[in-house]
């Protein structure tokens, strides 16, 4: 009896020539309507499914190989006796090759009009079950789900005669892997037309977008992983134009950088180091923006990563090409600006859209054993949760201040403290153990601009220590959530030096 090819892809690019040099093989070809056009089209003799089953493809295709006549020939141990029996019986001719791709669900969704009628009819039923049942009879069947495969099968085959065993089950995992995938993302897709907020299990997909040299540290394996269909205002997303490959620190820090200068509208320059901003500024224009960031904290913006809203002109890209720095991520380059920061060999420059940041995802963070998924922290400042606390109400300027600092401390680890003015920051406080820990580090970076600046805290004051370091420094405004049954300690304090504090009704953990 003549070995068997099954057939039946999505995808056909590739897929004549592998047909080709299988029927040379020896191969009887059996293909679905789409597929066995475009083979009969190279010339490849091949054979309808309808033939081998005697029934029709019917209801447009939803049904075209789910049939005994098929998946009897898939499932099969070709060492069974038993099975051999009954294929025979049955006049079942086994299957040694099969080539399967999916219909496109994916391309589908991306689609900005598409339908749920459209997206539900891409949801490839027969296909997953003809991978699905190949992938675990793959001690006898060759299954292949992606044609960049296509190779190492003929070559094979050619060969030995055979494909041999390590091949078929690492086919086998890839074609587990891919099924697998390929519901996540219809899960995914239903999930959220069912609009169920929590579901009772998780199902994501990620692909490999990125082997890395190492993980956080040199002796740890990592790897970068993207969504597809994720977020286009991502570092997953990122087109690089110049320099050394992406580290894991560096897509961690230039995450976190994107997230601060997500929250301005104007012309704004952010400064990363260790997932905390070090320096952010606000400006008439990019290179203006820029020097407030770099003002801020020219000492730690040292191999810092920079996030700048704006294209990054000559002007900003001379000032840049004084400090080492890791990565620049802007929207676009000049011309001149690329010419003259290219000039720099290891320096990352990474361009993204900056349109369409919309993002509905969840963020995930793995502890061992699990996973925590929670909505990003998008909440910004809503007049009616504000109360001004304190007899005194704080100026025009200080409320510019106030809500600079207010964007820039929900991205500051916990404790978070900021010190800024309208226009930048001075002095940031993080991950301190005790809130006025954070205070005095945020107060004693700002020096001498720490008089007349106001501070920024992501949690409320659990005593009044903070708002009299803050006072006794210069301070002159705060802005903090409240909610700490001492807040009249903290207010009694604030009235006491002149200050004016603040409350937001909403706090800005960050861990
Ligand atoms: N329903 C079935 O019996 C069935 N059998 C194969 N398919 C899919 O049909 C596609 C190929 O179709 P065609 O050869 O007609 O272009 C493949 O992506 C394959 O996964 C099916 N379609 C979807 O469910």
């Amino acid at each position: 009896m003549k070995k068997r090819a099954l057939i039946s892809v999505s995808d056909k690019n590739g897929v004549a020539a592998f047909a080709k040099e299988l029927h040379e093989l020896g191969f009887e070809i059996v293909s679905t309507g789409g597929t066995k056009k475009a083979i009969a089209e190279a010339g490849v003799p091949v054979i309808g499914v309808s033939d081998v089953t005697g029934f029709p493809e019917i209801l447009e295709g939803r049904v075209k190989t789910l049939n005994p006549l098929i998946h009897g020939g898939l499932l099969a141990k070709f060492d069974d006796s038993s099975h051999q029996a009954q294929l025979e019986k049955h006049q079942i001719n086994p299957i040694q090759v099969v080539c399967v791709n999916l219909y496109p669900f994916q391309q589908t969704i991306a689609k900005p009009d598409v339908t749920v009628e459209d997206a539900i009819e891409n949801i490839d039923i027969g296909g997953p079950a003809m991978l699905r049942a190949s992938a675990k009879n793959h001690a006898h069947v060759t299954v292949v789900v992606d044609p960049i495969d296509y190779e190492t099968v003929i070559t094979q085959l050619k060969e030995n005669d055979i494909v041999d065993a390590v091949t078929k089950r690492k086919l086998a995992a890839k074609v587990f892997r891919h099924t697998a995938a390929y519901d996540a993302m219809i899960a995914e897709y239903m999930t959220e037309l069912a609009e169920e907020e929590q579901s009772e299990k998780l199902t994501v997909t990620y692909e490999l977008k990125q082997a890395l040299r190492y993980g956080e540290n040199p002796h740890q394996k990592a790897s970068f992983y993207r969504k597809p269909l994720g977020s286009v205002f991502s570092i997953a997303n990122a087109t690089q134009l110049h320099g050394k490959e992406l580290s894991y620190n560096n897509i961690n820090d230039a995450d976190a950088a994107l997230q601060i200068v997500k929250e301005f509208d104007g012309p704004a320059a952010v400064a990363v180091k260790h997932m905390n901003p070090c320096g952010v500024g606000i400006g008439t224009d990019i290179y203006d923006a820029f020097s407030k960031a770099f003002a801020a904290d020219p000492v730690s913006i040292f191999g810092g990563i920079i996030a700048l809203n704006r294209e990054v002109n000559a002007q900003t890209a001379t000032k840049l090409h004084e400090i080492f720095l890791e990565i620049i991520i802007a929207p676009s380059f000049s011309a001149e600006a690329l010419e003259i920061l290219q000039g720099k060999k290891n320096l990352r420059l990474l361009t993204i859209p900056f349109e369409g940041n919309k993002k509905t995802e969840k963020r995930l963070t793995s502890i061992e054993g699990g996973l925590l998924a929670q909505d990003y922290d998008t909440y910004g400042l809503e007049e009616a949760n504000i109360t001004v606390a304190t007899t005194r109400e704080p100026t025009e300027e200080e409320w510019q201040s106030l809500k600079l600092g207010w964007k820039v401390v929900k991205h500051v680890k916990s404790n978070a403290i900021v010190v800024n003015n309208s226009d930048q920051t001075l002095g940031i406080g993080a991950g301190q153990m005790n809130r006025v820990g954070s205070a005095k580090i945020a107060i004693e970076q700002a020096g001498k601009a720490v008089e007349g600046a106001t501070m920024a805290s992501d949690a409320f004051f659990p005593m009044n220590d903070t708002v009299e370091a803050a006072a006794k420094a210069g301070i002159t405004a705060i802005i903090q959530p409240g909610g700490s049954i001492k807040d009249q300690e903290s207010i009694e304090k604030a009235n006491e030096y002149g200050l004016a504090m603040v409350f937001t009704g909403v706090r800005h953990f960050k861990h």
